[in-house]
């Protein structure tokens, strides 16, 4: 488990005149389960690309350690998002031509590690995501939740510090979903994952520790919740 926080200042952003980011100061602790909420449109999305490096904000910083992820070049960031950042999106964006299990080895494969060692280390994140058995099928085969599985296992395979998700139960049915947030959880409980986390769904966001509520691109609200407030949360 990293110790080390992820800190964003004075981020803005805007695409073209449309402001998405209007001034954000955030410090995301190590082991904390992090949700981003705030209705349509009020930059969740910007915001966790500009926090995993996924995009470059306008104005502001974001640091992890003494990495500058808001400085880095293109290459860097890449590479920063297949060591250090996993990233999980709404749709798995698997590989349709390669199985299961080589595209959880691909992030492994593409820092250089030998191919069967890649692909051991990755049968061993399918067996802890417990979809072990569709290793060898593509992602055609598989069903909504056994690919958001197998892309939470790429997304991880690299012992990742941080997950970033992006509505990562949007395409699910409420079980899958549910599924999914309970792996997440058990993650960020037994290893220690950091984890932030983009939803728009009450339940979903009662998983979180940290809730982030965005308004109009700025910090509305920041909570923290003990476990009795989080059952309380998920029951109001
Ligand atoms: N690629 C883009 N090009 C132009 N405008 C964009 C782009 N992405 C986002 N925006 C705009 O920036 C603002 C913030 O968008 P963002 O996707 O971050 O919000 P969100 O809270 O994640 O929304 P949603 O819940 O609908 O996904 C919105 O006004 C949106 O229309």
């Amino acid at each position: 488990m990293s110790t080390t926080p992820l800190i964003a200042t004075g981020l803005r952003h805007a695409y073209g005149n449309r402001p998405a980011l209007a001034g954000i100061d955030l410090r995301i602790e190590p082991g904390d389960f992090v949700v981003i909420t705030g209705a349509s449109g009020s930059g969740k999305s910007t915001l966790l690309h500009a926090l995993a490096g996924v995009i470059v904000p306008d104005a502001g910083s974001v640091r992890f350690g003494d990495v500058s992820v808001s400085g880095a070049s293109e290459e860097a960031r890449s590479a920063l998002r297949r060591t250090r950042f996993g990233v999980l999106f709404q749709f798995g964006q698997l590989v349709e031509e390669l199985t299961a299990v080589e595209n959880v080895a691909l992030p492994l494969l593409l820092g250089g590690m030998p191919r069967r060692t890649a692909e051991a280390r990755a049968g061993e994140w399918l067996g802890r995501v417990g979809v072990a058995e569709v290793a060898g099928q593509v992602p055609g085969e598989l069903s909504g939740g056994q690919a958001q599985r197998v892309a939470l296992a790429r997304a991880l395979v690299s012992e990742a510090d941080i997950l970033f998700a992006d509505e990562p139960t949007g395409a699910l049915d409420s079980l899958a979903a549910e599924a999914v947030m309970d792996l997440l959880s058990e993650l960020n409980a037994d290893l220690g994952a950091t984890i932030v986390l983009v939803t728009h769904e009450p339940r979903v966001a009662a998983y979180g520790r940290t809730e982030v509520h965005l308004r109009d691109g700025r910090i509305d609200t920041l909570s923290s919740y003990g476990q009795d407030d989080v059952i309380a949360q998920a029951l109001r």
